[in-house]
């Protein structure tokens, strides 16, 4: 057969796009059954039929669709002497169709992993999206956001920066259609933010929280 993301590469070079999941051994009362491909664009959507045994140890077939666009990072980048957070600002068009008023979105810089380790990957797009070359880089978490429907987990670093690591202008991949504001932060403006609304991303909230947690940065400055 010669289907796209399958048997034959798709658009993107992809192919077995509908093993994912079929060898998954790691819990007895799972097995997988059928794994359909039901969309192959920028990222993989699939519905995956399986057989679950329940905790009364009756076993009933169920279904979930899934979206894979692969595992991210996240950096929360902090000036502790001047008591600041660099974040970046760009258009999100997921939150601006679901309520957000300009979808211009505070977060954390971020990025697909793209084959690269989690913390090579951080690294790239500290440069990419806001011009930083990280030094030290603290491993904080790695969460998933969304397991009810997105594979993705993102691994969720710390790091130190200063004036002397903001080495490029930054701004993101034009060529990818990215336009990506810095944002200078005093630390405790930040998390006033999080009660107003201002910074409503996942990620960005559990960073700056496990910094005021942790008193990595001193919240009354
Ligand atoms: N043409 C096209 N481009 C896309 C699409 N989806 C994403 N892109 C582009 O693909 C690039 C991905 O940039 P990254 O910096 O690697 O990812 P991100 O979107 O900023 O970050 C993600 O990373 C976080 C951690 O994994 C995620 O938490 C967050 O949701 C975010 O999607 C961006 O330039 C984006 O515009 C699409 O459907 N079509
Ligand atoms: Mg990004």
């Amino acid at each position: 057969m010669n289907r796209p993301g399958i048997d034959v590469p798709d658009d993107r070079g992809r192919v077995g796009l509908d093993r994912a999941g079929r060898d998954l051994t790691g819990n007895p009362s799972v097995i997988v059954r059928d794994v359909e491909l039901t969309g192959a664009g920028w990222h993989v959507l699939r519905r995956t039929t399986y057989d679950y045994r329940r905790r009364d140890g009756h076993w009933s077939s169920e279904q979930r669709e899934t979206y894979d666009r692969g595992d991210g990072a996240t950096v929360l980048l902090y000036d502790a002497e001047r008591g600041t957070v660099l974040l970046t600002r760009q258009f999100r068009y997921p939150v601006y169709v679901n309520g957000h008023p300009d979808g211009m979105f505070l977060e954390t810089a971020a990025g697909l992993l793209d084959g690269d380790d989690p913390a090579a990957a951080i690294r790239r797009e500290a440069a990419e999206e806001l011009g930083v070359t990280i030094g030290e880089l603290i491993p904080v978490f790695a969460v998933w956001t969304s397991p009810g429907s997105v594979t993705e987990r993102v691994h969720c670093f710390a790091a130190p920066y200063s004036a002397a690591s903001r080495t490029s202008a930054g701004g993101g991949l034009a060529e990818d259609g990215e336009d990506i504001e810095s944002v200078e932060l005093p630390f405790g403006a930040a998390l006033k933010m999080i009660e107003t609304g201002e910074i409503a991303d996942a990620k960005t909230i559990m960073l700056l929280q496990w910094a005021a947690l942790k008193e990595v940065l001193d919240i009354d400055r």
